[in-house]
């Protein structure tokens, strides 16, 4: 398994170290795994100025796998737009097709009172995230910023979704919501824009290849609200770029931190990328205290999705929960009567219950 490596930028290179102890436990056992490493985002831009390096490039192309940290920090937001570290994850995203984002908000029961909602509300919560990656705002032409003609300035992006690239998504959607409860909510905001009007068609007529499945269909702010209110009613919601980062963030916190929340990024043909869903925390960079548990559970979903060892996945995620069990936890996740632990000592820990 060749694994391409990539730490990014402020947190990342920190919990990025952790990530790779824990697969090194794996590895010493006889587990066949090749680490490379290449520079993303800001550390791409210093290294050979572009987020997204040629070199970078060829080494997630010919990897099986890639492991990201996080990119960006505010000493990179004067820089020319498409030199900035957050297009070098566009870019990576677009070069590999990672055009299904899976995010799985799960509570550890061990983490029941770190939720923001009572221990009742989210007690057994297990919803899949599909967040559609390559496409919407993120993505569409024209983007940019101009003087109109009135001679204001504007800033303009494009939301745009083709039915082929709704059509693929709803597929790994219902595909995922097959294997689980057989319910899916589709989030779009078609009482306003046309795009998420026209999303709803697509999933609809998709729909009918999965005639098991109970398809729902909300507003995004009533589903950023539902999410609150009464979280469990969600079994697996799929929705597009910009609603998936926003909703994704705000479930993390149903588990209790944004530093729980692991993600996959996968092609057509299963190559993915894994990395927490949260951003590289400048507030908290180089001070050993950021949760590196969203990343190990990253490496865990790495070996779910792209390798096929379900093994080593359980086993990852089974060290995790007898470590919360223990009653570590780094500051995101604290509470009182627990032992407060920095990120590397989490990684220590996780790496013992291995
Ligand atoms: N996938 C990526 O690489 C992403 C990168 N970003 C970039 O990251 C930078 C910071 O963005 P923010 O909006 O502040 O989002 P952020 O996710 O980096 O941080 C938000 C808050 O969550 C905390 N946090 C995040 N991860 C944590 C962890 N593992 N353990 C403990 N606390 C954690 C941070 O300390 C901060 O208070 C920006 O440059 C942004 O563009 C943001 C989101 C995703
Ligand atoms: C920094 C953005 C490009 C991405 C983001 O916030 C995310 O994927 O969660
Ligand atoms: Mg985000």
């Amino acid at each position: 398994m060749k694994i391409a490596v990539l730490p990014g930028d402020g947190i990342g290179p920190e919990i990025m170290t952790q990530a790779i102890r824990v697969l090194d436990v794996l590895r010493a056992e006889g587990l066949d795994m090749e680490f490379v490493e290449a520079p993303l985002g800001g550390a791409g831009y210093d290294a050979y100025g572009h987020p997204y390096p040629e070199f970078t490039q060829k080494i997630c192309r010919e990897a099986d796998a890639v492991l990201l940290g996080a990119v960006g920090g505010p000493q990179y937001d004067t820089l020319d737009r498409p030199l900035r570290p957050e297009r070098g994850l566009l870019a990576i995203r677009k070069d590999l097709g990672l055009f299904a984002n899976l995010r799985p908000a799960v509570l550890f029961p061990e983490l029941a009172n770190a939720s923001t909602l009572k221990p009742e509300v989210v007690a057994g919560l297990d919803i899949m995230i599909v967040r559609e990656l390559t496409g919407d705002v993120y993505f569409g032409q024209p983007r940019g910023m101009r003087v109109n003609e009135n001679g204001e300035r504007e800033g303009f992006n494009t939301m745009v979704y083709t039915e082929a690239e709704v059509r693929r998504i709803a597929h790994v959607a219902f595909g995922i919501a097959m294997k689980r409860q057989k319910k899916l909510c589709s989030v779009d905001k078609a009482n306003v824009l046309e795009t998420t009007e026209f999303w709803k068609e697509i999933v609809i007529d998709v729909a009918k290849e999965y005639p098991e499945v109970e398809l729902s269909h909300m507003y995004v702010d009533n589903a950023a609200m539902q999410l609150i209110r009464n979280p469990k009613q969600f079994d697996v919601m799929v929705t597009g770029n910009i609603f998936g980062d926003i909703l994704s963030d705000e479930a993390s916190m149903l588990t209790g931190s944004i530093g729980m929340l692991a993600s996959a990024s996968l092609n057509e043909s299963k190559k993915g990328l894994y990395e927490p869903s949260h951003g590289s925390a400048p507030d908290i960079a180089g001070k050993n205290l950021a949760n590196p548990l969203a990343t190990i559970l990253s490496a865990a979903m790495m070996m779910r999705y792209t390798f096929n060892n379900e093994a080593a996945a359980v086993r990852i995620e089974n060290a995790v929960k007898k470590v919360l069990a223990a009653g570590y936890r780094t500051g995101d996740i604290f509470e009182p009567g627990m032992t407060r632990v920095s990120c590397s000592e989490m990684g220590d820990q996780v790496v013992a219950a291995m």
